[in-house]
């Protein structure tokens, strides 16, 4: 072709054969130089390609229009383990490098890709040492200038670190939701507790007041407010200082000092507090524990709860109880029972000061009959009248007994011999003046004192009993004292 252009173009410069030739013999060899020279290119051109494609990080692969593996990267080795070698030998790539449980998955790409749709995904491939690792592939038809597919060009990069990351995440999200769900579930179960704390502590009569290590009420109950007649509503006291509510407390108590006193050294003991009971103004007794609540595992102090609980009617019942068994119910006086404590209880005193008492017995005389021609309602009577002289007549420290049916006792601490004839004698004045429907009643006193006349309980007992039977024997309405001494009449 070019040697034909240089014999045309020789003629029409008018040259002769030979040289027409000779340009011919030219054009030739410019043109192959020319060919020589474009294939040179393109070799170079081919290389410099192919050196890049063989040193891309990732992995790239040419794969025939049907499927066949035509060329893969070095790279593949470094991202599978297998070389190229192990890849063109291998008869199915996919069962090669594909993780197992992805197999299917590629096969289905595989089939998109060779119906000339360009597409991406990621999937599991396997390491030469089992080890499965996340790629992305990415792959699209390569045409020629008519448009028919050439080949398919596979570029696979491994998402590995990505993946991990974004597994890391799922799983960090994932334990952050169980941990929220526990938390929901804990705080769910801890509400319910609450409630039921709550519903327990609303309906107990004790009263509770927490305060906390700032020494600010934390919680009150109704039955605290009903004890402390607060009436600030159900969340009306929280927030309070407790010297603001202490103040408060106090001012309804009979002794206000000593429960503030009580309050200042209870407030920073740790354990639980000795009870305290206090009298209020209006007559109601309440008694208080305390303790210092901890938080869990430590020693720090959440702050003190304490605890009230109305005993009036306890201590009603049981002053009930000590009265019927300490008084005669008939006249209210202390019965024989008491008597014995008391006396015991005097004598031991007097032993250990060396003080003298006294004890003067009287008896009513001719009750007997009262009874018989009165009636026994009369004759009570009578008894609640004497038992109502006398006890006007005896002072501070002389106690009146009733010890038997229509007998008496009266116990004087530190009496002298003058102080005890006088008050015998108040005794037959007193039960002397009392009448009952006509009938004069009278009485026949004796009595006998420590250390005079007899050193224990019983003698003294049996000396100022012998007394009274001298008064009964010298006429009765009359005082006597022991037979040791010298009769004294009335
Ligand atoms: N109404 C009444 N009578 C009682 C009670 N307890 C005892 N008596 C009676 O009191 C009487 C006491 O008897 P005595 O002291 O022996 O009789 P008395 O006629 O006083 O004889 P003297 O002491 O010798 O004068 C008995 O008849 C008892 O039944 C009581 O609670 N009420």
């Amino acid at each position: 072709m070019a040697a034909l252009a240089g014999v045309a173009l020789a003629r029409a410069a008018g040259v002769g054969p030979r040289d027409q030739a000779l340009a011919a013999a030219g054009a030739a060899a410019l043109s192959a130089l020319a060919i020589l020279g474009a294939a040179h290119r393109r070799a170079a051109e081919g290389a410099r390609l192919r050196l890049i494609a063989e040193t891309c990080a990732g992995v790239e692969v040419a794969l025939a229009p049907d499927g066949r593996l035509q060329w893969i990267s070095p790279a593949v080795e470094s991202l599978t383990g297998y070389s190229p070698a192990n890849c063109y030998g291998a008869p199915d790539l996919i069962a090669l490098l594909v993780e197992p449980l992805d197999q299917d998955y590629a096969r289905t790409l595989g089939r998109q890709a060779l119906r000339g749709e360009a597409g991406e995904a990621e999937l599991r491939a396997r390491h030469r040492d089992g080890e499965s690792l996340w790629v992305l592939c990415r792959w699209r038809p390569v045409c020629d200038a008519s448009g028919a597919v050439i080949m398919f060009r596979l570029s696979i990069s491994s998402a590995q670190a990505r993946k991990s990351a974004e597994l890391t995440l799922l799983e960090t999200v994932a334990a952050l939701r169980r941990a929220q769900g526990l938390s929901e579930h804990y705080l769910a179960r801890s509400r319910d507790e609450q409630q039921r704390l709550r519903a327990l502590l609303d309906v107990i009569d004790l009263g509770i007041l927490f305060v906390d290590a700032d020494r600010r009420v934390r919680y009150t109950n109704p039955a605290l407010e009903r004890i402390w007649s607060f009436s600030d509503g159900r969340d009306g006291l929280l927030g309070m200082r407790d010297e603001r509510l202490l103040a408060r407390a106090v001012s309804q108590l009979v002794a206000p000092e000593a429960y503030r006193r009580h309050v200042a050294e209870t407030r920073g003991q740790r354990g639980r507090s000795a009870p305290f009971e206090m009298a209020f103004l209006n007559g109601r007794k309440v008694r208080e524990v305390s303790t210092m609540v901890t938080a869990s595992g430590g020693s720090r102090s959440l702050g003190r709860l304490w605890v009230f609980e109305d005993v009036t009617e306890q201590r009603k019942a049981a002053e009930a109880l000590v009265r019927l068994a300490e008084r005669d119910p008939l006249t209210n006086l202390y019965n024989r029972r008491r008597f014995q404590d008391s006396l015991g209880a005097a004598l031991a005193g007097a032993q250990r000061g060396q003080s003298r008492i006294g004890l003067i017995m009287f008896d009513l005389d001719g009750f007997k009959p009262i009874n018989d021609r009165l009636g026994h309602q009369a004759g009570d009577k009578v008894l609640v009248s004497v038992a109502r002289a006398i006890r006007r007549v005896v002072r501070r420290n002389e106690q009146l007994f009733r010890v038997g049916g229509d007998e008496f006792a009266i116990l004087v601490a530190e009496a002298d011999e003058t102080a005890l004839q006088e008050l015998a004698q108040r005794v037959v004045t007193e039960v002397g003046g009392i009448e009952m429907e006509g009938a004069k009643i009278s009485a026949s006193v004796g009595y006998a004192s420590y250390p005079d006349d007899a050193d224990s309980e019983n003698a003294l007992v049996a000396a100022a009993d012998s007394a009274m039977y001298r008064a009964k024997s010298a006429g009765k309405n009359c005082w006597q004292t022991c037979a040791a001494r010298k009769p004294d009449d009335a």
